[in-house]
């Protein structure tokens, strides 16, 4: 890899800087079978797979309206300010992000070793870095994983809300990014776990789109529009 022939990398967060996907992961698990289970329906009860299916990568609500859909279940929409209890997309929504900050609080959160070499590695090249990721909770990921301080440019799910950016798989997000660091995507390359992030950045037309395999597997990163897949970042370095 060399780093000469780009300007600049955009990481999503949680699965790529960040182990958190995996606690966004048992937060949803936690949400939908309890869901499920209080409205006795036991006949296709919430699985693993339905986190890459219906909603990796995703901003909080279109994952709570896509594993709905997939049930044939709807939901009205709610206001994002809806309590945790209330029954509606931004409820269950909102209910499934107290499982998440119980969990960030309790265990805390150490960036992967192989993301901060690659990062220490682009400090000396001069590549410019930014976080995009769908997660309102990205800044305060940033700070626990104690990364804030090496991204200027942080797309969020709140950004993306304020600015009315359709959230990944729309290619926006990167985008705006992309347009903060002062880069041409086509100079850029995009470090994603999520199937929805792939095609996020394939469809951006960004230099290069990066899958990184956490769990969803290499085909499916690829299909959605990976040029190439790893399993750590630290691959990526020099
Ligand atoms: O509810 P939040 O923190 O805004 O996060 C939304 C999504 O953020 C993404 O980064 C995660 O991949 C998803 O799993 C998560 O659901």
């Amino acid at each position: 890899m060399d780093w000469h022939d780009y300007d600049a990398a955009l990481f999503d967060l949680d699965g790529v800087l960040t182990p958190t996907a995996e606690v966004h992961m048992r937060a949803w698990r936690d949400l939908f079978t309890d869901y499920l289970t209080l409205r006795g329906i036991t006949d296709r009860p919430y699985v693993e797979s339905d986190y890459f299916d219906h909603i990796d990568g995703k901003p909080r609500y279109d994952g709570v309206r896509d594993f709905l859909a997939s049930r044939d279940l709807t939901l009205p929409e709610g206001e994002p300010s809806d309590g945790s209890d209330a029954d509606t997309v931004c409820g269950l929504g909102n209910r499934k992000n107290d499982f998440f900050a119980a969990a960030l609080a309790a265990e805390g959160v150490e960036p992967y070793a192989g993301s901060v070499a690659l990062l220490d590695h682009l400090a000396t090249t001069g590549t410019k870095v930014a976080v995009v990721s769908s997660s309102r909770n990205a800044p305060a990921v940033l700070e626990a994983a104690g990364l804030a301080d090496r991204f200027e440019v942080v797309v969020d799910g709140q950004v993306a809300a304020e600015a009315g950016l359709p959230g990944k798989p729309a290619p926006d997000t990167y985008l705006e990014g992309a347009r903060r660091l002062g880069v041409e995507p086509g100079r850029a390359v995009v470090f994603e776990d999520a199937v929805s992030g792939v095609r996020a950045g394939h469809d951006g037309g960004f230099g290069l789109v990066v899958g990184v395999d956490r769990g969803a597997g290499t085909d499916a990163l690829t299909d959605g529009g990976a040029d190439r897949v790893v399993t750590d970042l630290a691959e990526l370095v020099g």
